[in-house]
């Protein structure tokens, strides 16, 4: 008989209990962060001390600039913010050895009900935001689902949700950013000054400028999500009929589908509502003792599996709507908590969960991250929404990981990092696969690698918080990079403070 040599039953150890160190440490501090930042949000967005603080908090961020200008600036720079705080999979390397720039700007600082804007600084939260907007019967135009996504790295990189195939990607609902740049200058850019340094800006990841605030579209809100849930068993009908909604000259507010097998899957539809209907129940999902939204939805779809043919419509309390996939961080928290869904755990300690992301990167075993690299796929594909049946194939044969999350967006036809065909607007789906990988013969580069070359192939983009295997070359096929390089070359100093894009995301300078 073989025994275990003791270092892998210690990596066993802490991937399989992982639960343990989660429930019995970080769910309480994740607490005492929550209870912190709620409260200090409510105060200083109540007080509306916040505006006047901006230009002092600028002015720091362009002295710590300055300082570099004058020192030998042997090192290029990047954001203070540690690795582990970012919702970004990977912490950069980088953080190591850059000169670190802290942009400590945390605030809503304006809501204009007027022209319908809401001015924040970089680091405000989606949670933050969501909550300091409901009050006045506003939300953004495009909410991303995680509370802790933050306004500067959803511009930086890119955001997307269930409103984008009406209103874009995050960048998109994003009217005017104010940077900080290399040579120490404040520029405010928009479609109409600056406008080469305003579309260059997304996708960019901090190496145009440091941006200290930026002037979002908001839109109202309304007090429900009437959901309706399309069950499927057949991916062609599936693809035509999420295909159909996303298209149609007046949409539902809300399209998003979820895929449980290659074959099955549930198509979702929402509006706005004031009102809770007669023909559906009301549905707080947001409740503590809620179960796991991805599971809620797949239970549409084995009862129709089982033979209910009517459509079933919920009504959901708009916030709860919007990080209805917070709770359960998609679908991932069940590897980690593996019994987070349980009837008795929720009523006991669901209020508590998820934890932080940040304290769970922070205290993240080396076993646990070899595990992740080794077997576990987290990657967003955002391709033309013809190819979303050719995609899903496709990736079923090279990871077959379920559920899959599927969102359509539209990408305006502006200048930029993205290309889109012709015309004035090009629709794509965000195909997102989070999970353990059961297709045979997985290996996390090649299998990868195949599908970038799908996406680049098929005209479409990847998200970068996730890896990314490109060579510089494939992932400048990926993203044209004509604005952009004008935009370095024509920045003093830009050249010299900030690496390239791919510098900052390729899998090598990410740990
Ligand atoms: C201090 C504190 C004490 C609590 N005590 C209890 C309790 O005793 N019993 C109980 O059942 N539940 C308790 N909760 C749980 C809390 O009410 C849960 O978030 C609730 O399950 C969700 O209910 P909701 O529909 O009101 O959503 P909301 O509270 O409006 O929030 C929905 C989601 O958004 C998150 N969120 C909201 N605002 C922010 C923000 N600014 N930044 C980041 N994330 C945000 C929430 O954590 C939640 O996941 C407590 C929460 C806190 C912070
Ligand atoms: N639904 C959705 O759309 C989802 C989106 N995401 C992704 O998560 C990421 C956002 O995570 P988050 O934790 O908020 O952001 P991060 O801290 O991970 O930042 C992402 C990038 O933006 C840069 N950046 C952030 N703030 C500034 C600033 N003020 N000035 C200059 N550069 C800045 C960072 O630069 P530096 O490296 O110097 O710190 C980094 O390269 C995005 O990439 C987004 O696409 C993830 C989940 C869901
Ligand atoms: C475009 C959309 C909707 C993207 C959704 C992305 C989520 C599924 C991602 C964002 C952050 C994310 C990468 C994360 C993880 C899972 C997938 C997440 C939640 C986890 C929790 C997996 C377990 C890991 O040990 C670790 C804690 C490092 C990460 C943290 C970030």
């Amino acid at each position: 008989m073989t025994s275990l040599p003791t270092e892998s039953l210690m990596e066993y150890i802490l991937v399989e209990y992982r639960w343990v160190i989660v429930i019995t440490a970080l769910l309480p501090l994740s607490l005492g962060w929550k209870v912190w930042s709620i409260l200090r949000n409510y105060v200083v967005f109540k007080m509306n001390s916040a505006p006047k603080m901006h230009d002092k908090k600028v002015r720091s961020v362009q002295k710590q600039i300055k300082a570099w200008l004058s020192g030998d600036r042997s090192t290029q720079l990047c954001t203070a913010r540690p690795g582990w705080q970012t919702m970004s999979f990977r912490q950069g390397v980088y953080k190591k050895t850059f000169t670190k720039i802290d942009v400590n700007l945390v605030d809503v600082l304006e809501v204009d009900t007027k022209n319908m804007t809401v001015r924040c600084e970089p680091l405000v939260t989606m949670g933050q935001l969501s909550r300091s907007l409901e009050p006045l019967g506003l939300a953004l135009a495009v909410v991303p689902e995680l509370d802790q996504l933050t306004v500067g790295g959803l511009v930086m990189g890119t955001g997307v949700e269930t409103s984008s195939h009406v209103y874009g990607l995050f960048q998109h609902i994003c009217l005017q950013y104010e940077l900080v740049l290399a040579d120490g200058s404040v520029v405010t850019c928009s479609k109409d000054e600056n406008p080469d340094l305003f579309y260059a800006v997304p996708w960019s990841y901090g190496t145009l400028g440091f941006l200290t605030s930026v002037v979002i579209k908001v839109v109202p809100a309304k007090k429900y999500v009437r959901l309706e849930y399309h069950p499927y068993t057949d991916l062609t009908e599936l693809s035509t009929r999420f295909r159909k909604e996303s298209l149609e000259k007046k949409p539902h507010q809300f399209i998003e589908a979820l895929l449980y097998t290659k074959d099955t899957g549930v198509v979702m539809t929402g509006d706005m509502v004031d009102e809770i209907g007669s023909d559906g129940k009301f549905n707080p999902i947001g409740k503590w003792y809620s179960e796991w939204f991805y599971l809620q939805v797949e239970k549409h779809l084995k009862s129709y599996q089982s033979g209910y043919r009517q459509t079933a419509v919920e009504y959901i309390p708009l916030r709860d709507y919007y990080h209805r996939h917070t709770r359960s961080l998609f679908w991932e928290l069940k590897d980690i908590v593996p019994f987070g869904n349980n009837v008795i755990f929720r009523f006991l300690f669901g209020w508590l969960m998820p934890p932080e992301v940040s304290l769970l990167k922070l205290t993240q075993p080396e076993a646990v991250t070899k595990l992740y690299n080794k077997a576990h796929v987290i990657q967003d594909m955002l391709v033309p929404i013809e190819s979303l049946e050719k995609a899903v194939l496709e990736f079923h044969e090279e990871f077959e990981v379920y559920p899959i999350w599927l969102c359509p967006f539209k990408v305006f036809n502006n200048p930029g990092q993205l290309r889109v065909k012709s015309g004035d607007w090009q629709m794509f789906v965000d195909i997102g696969v989070y999970g353990v990988p059961k297709a045979k013969g997985y290996e996390t580069v090649p299998s990868t690698r195949r599908i970038e070359s799908f996406v680049i192939q098929h005209n479409g983009f990847q998200m970068l918080y996730a890896d990314t295997f490109t060579t510089r070359e494939e992932f400048r096929r990926m993203f044209d990079h004509a604005l952009y390089d004008k935009v370095r070359d024509s920045l003093p100093h830009c050249r010299d403070a900030f690496p390239e894009i791919y510098g900052k995301v390729n899998r090598d300078v990410r740990k």
